[in-house]
């Protein structure tokens, strides 16, 4: 059993449930073509992929868990797992996920993949040692499950699908940089250039203002393209223009205690803007059926 727990451990359960949610609620954005063959599928495909990759993650960064003191207790770290048995774990478990994923339509396929070329090569293997805007590019695996929901409903890869999965990309900055200031020590101890530890924290939440900007420009841009209507807005923009705001205030602040609030705040706003997606679409739905 505890075999077990250090197994579902690798797949960070709180972060692929809520990347699944993503998933989710952009494919039903699409509420007139959704079937339930489809949404099982999809379901399976990202549970699958996503915790293959995180596992296949956290066997490659062994070294470093073992460093910082926040994934230091991790299975690998300590030894209850070896990285082999993680890594076998996580392709099994990926490879299953990308089989799944052809039951649904190729571009639910092609969007694992790019989950997994953005998480492994790009950012784990390639960046994440070496540069500190390393999230940049990762982030393309974060909005990977957005991109496979809505092309599992719309059954094609398309602007609106590229901006629901920016979206994704946006909201990172906040979700990963809060974090790298409140652990920075942790990332100095082993060596990684986390943004924080490059340029300083005035500058990290400097970028992470940019990066919520371009978030709002992007919610507003959706509403102008009539992607979605104003029941997103008015269920988004306010929640994305808070943190914004907060961030700004953050900035005469930046103490550690101060980064972990910011992080906690970040973490509800992705799950909100994609339930507001879906909320607009079935209100929309809703009345065009009247
Ligand atoms: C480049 C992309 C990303 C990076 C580098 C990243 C990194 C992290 C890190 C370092 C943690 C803290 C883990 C710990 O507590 O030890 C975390 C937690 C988490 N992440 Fe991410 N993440 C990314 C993308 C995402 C995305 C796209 C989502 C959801 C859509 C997400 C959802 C979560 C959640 C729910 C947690 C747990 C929060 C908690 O424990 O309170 N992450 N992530
Ligand atoms: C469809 C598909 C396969 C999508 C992939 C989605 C996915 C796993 C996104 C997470 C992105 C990511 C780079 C996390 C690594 O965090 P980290 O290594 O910096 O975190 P840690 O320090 O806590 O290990």
């Amino acid at each position: 059993m505890a075999q077990l727990r250090d197994y579902i451990e690798l797949t960070k359960p709180k972060q692929t449930f809520l990347l699944l949610l993503t998933s989710i609620f952009a494919y039903l954005t699409n509420i007139s073509s959704i079937s339930i063959v489809n949404a099982v599928h999809l379901i399976a495909s990202m549970l699958l992929s996503i915790s293959g990759t995180t596992a296949m993650n956290m066997a490659l960064e062994a070294d470093i868990d073992s460093l910082m003191r926040r994934t230091s207790s991790r299975p690998i770290p300590q030894g209850r797992l070896t990285p082999s048995e993680g890594l076998i774990f996580g392709i099994v478990l990926f490879l299953s996920g990308l089989s799944v994923s052809l039951l649904i339509n190729i571009y639910v396929a092609v969007a694992v993949m790019l989950g997994l070329i953005s998480d492994i090569f790009l950012y784990t293997l390639w960046l994440k040692r070496r540069n500190p805007m390393s999230i940049v590019l990762g982030g393309i695996a974060g909005g990977a499950p957005a991109l496979a929901g809505w092309a599992a409903s719309s059954g094609r890869i398309d602007l609106q699908g590229v901006l629901m999965a920016l979206t994704v990309m946006l909201w990172i900055p906040a979700h990963i940089w809060y974090i790298a200031i409140y652990y920075k020590e942790d990332y100095e101890l082993a060596g990684i250039p986390m943004l924080p530890v490059a340029y300083g924290v005035e500058r990290t939440v400097k970028t992470i203002i940019a990066a919520l900007s371009l978030l709002t420009a992007v919610e507003l841009a959706m509403f102008v393209m009539k992607m979605f209507g104003f029941v997103f807005l008015i269920l988004s923009l306010p929640f994305t223009l808070f943190l914004l705001y907060k961030s700004v205030v953050y900035l005469r602040d930046l103490s550690k205690e101060g980064a972990r609030k910011m992080y906690k705040m970040a973490s509800p706003l992705i799950g909100i803007i994609f339930i507001a997606m879906f909320i607009d679409n079935l209100v929309k739905t809703f009345l065009s059926s009247l």
